[in-house]
């Protein structure tokens, strides 16, 4: 198997078909609703929080909600009185069942949960998608994360209507460090090798640092990619500002991090600080506009139009045949 990342990857364009970029379409339909694009800010406490995830759900965006220190039975009741989808992260622990049964006793289904732990392939997650199977039958579960296509095969097998791949490439990840294991480094083949076999949506999540890395993610299968990094430093995200020499940073650290955790237990995940950059508004036009570039670039009006093209990797031998 050949490996490769974002970073040795190019696509190859084909012949423009558009006379002007905004013909291009970057929506994409996840769980029954379409979004403006295939990108969604990570399930993280200093990436999101409750009134970032109104805007995103109110302006078209797709968006998942961190499970730390929040009650999701009302922050769900809160969206869906507002008129907007709820969509919530759930761990497999046993405060995270009690949120469950509270939910159907209430009669309240988010619309979208996500199971979020970092070994994904777990029984634990297997136990968790047939309960929601049977207490909240109608929300859409995205399950992860994971990192191999026995997993992918598993968690569809299991109930998930979407799978979320990347173990360890995250920037404030340090699992590889500390464990050995992950795709940090080669994410973007694991996500290929994954796409092989998946029958439902992929979520990419991890390792993108520049807009192009989402067209890249879609040519090599994801329908949506996460991101944490490139939101992590926006006026309105959620880490604390802390000045250096003058500079304005935000705090970004890892949800196995000690500073989510509030320990220093099983840390797979690091604090770092992130220039302060631009406005969330601004930045996702921004994706949306280069987006609306990749597809021109790939010769099509549709995002998956993308998966069409051919691709060059930086330092191997010769242009692959198509997927
Ligand atoms: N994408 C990635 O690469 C990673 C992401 N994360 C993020 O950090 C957050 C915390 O994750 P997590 O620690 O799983 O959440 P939790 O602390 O909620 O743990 C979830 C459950 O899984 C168990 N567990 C955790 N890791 C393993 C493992 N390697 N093998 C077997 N069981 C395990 C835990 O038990 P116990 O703690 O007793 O072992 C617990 O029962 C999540 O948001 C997750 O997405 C974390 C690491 C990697
Ligand atoms: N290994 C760890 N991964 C983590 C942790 N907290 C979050 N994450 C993952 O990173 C992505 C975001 O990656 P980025 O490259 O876009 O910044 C996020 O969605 C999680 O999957 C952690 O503590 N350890």
């Amino acid at each position: 198997m050949q490996i490769f990342d974002y970073d040795n990857i190019l696509l190859l364009p084909r012949q423009c078909r558009v006379q002007s970029r905004a013909e291009c379409n970057t929506s994409i339909e996840l769980g029954g609703r379409r979004f403006r694009i295939p990108a969604v800010p990570a399930n993280m406490k200093t990436v999101v929080n409750e009134s970032i995830c109104e805007w995103l759900a109110a302006n078209g965006y797709f968006y998942v909600m961190h499970r730390f220190d929040i009650d999701n039975l009302q922050f769900t009741r809160t969206m869906q009185d507002k008129g907007l989808f709820a969509s919530i992260s759930l761990g497999v622990k046993k405060p995270d069942y009690a949120t469950v049964d509270a939910m159907a006793e209430a009669g309240i289904t988010p619309e979208y949960i996500t199971i979020d732990i970092a070994h994904g392939h777990a029984d634990s997650v297997r136990d968790m998608l047939g309960y929601l199977k049977q207490k909240l039958p109608g929300a859409f579960l995205i399950a992860g994360n994971v990192g191999t296509p026995e997993a992918v095969i598993d968690l569809e097998r299991w109930g998930a209507d979407a799978t979320k791949i990347g173990i360890g490439p995250g920037k404030v990840c340090i699992t590889r460090l500390k464990t050995g294991f992950g795709t940090g480094g080669w994410q973007l083949s694991a996500l290929k090798w994954c796409a092989r076999v998946a029958t439902k949506p992929i979520i990419a999540d991890g390792g993108i640092r520049s807009h192009g890395d989402i067209a890249k993610s879609i040519r090599f299968g994801a329908t949506m990619v996460m991101i944490g990094s490139l939101f992590a430093g926006l006026e309105e995200s959620p880490g604390k500002t802390v000045e250096v020499d003058g500079e304005l940073f935000k705090e970004y650290y890892g949800s196995a991090s000690d500073f989510n955790k509030g320990e220093y237990k099983h840390v797979e995940g690091k604090r770092i600080l992130e220039p302060v950059r631009g406005s969330l508004a601004g930045t996702l036009t921004e994706m949306e506009q280069d987006i609306q570039s990749s597809i021109s670039y790939a010769g099509g009006t549709e995002l998956l139009d993308i998966r069409k093209v051919n691709y060059v990797v930086l330092g191997g031998e010769n242009t692959q045949d198509l997927m």
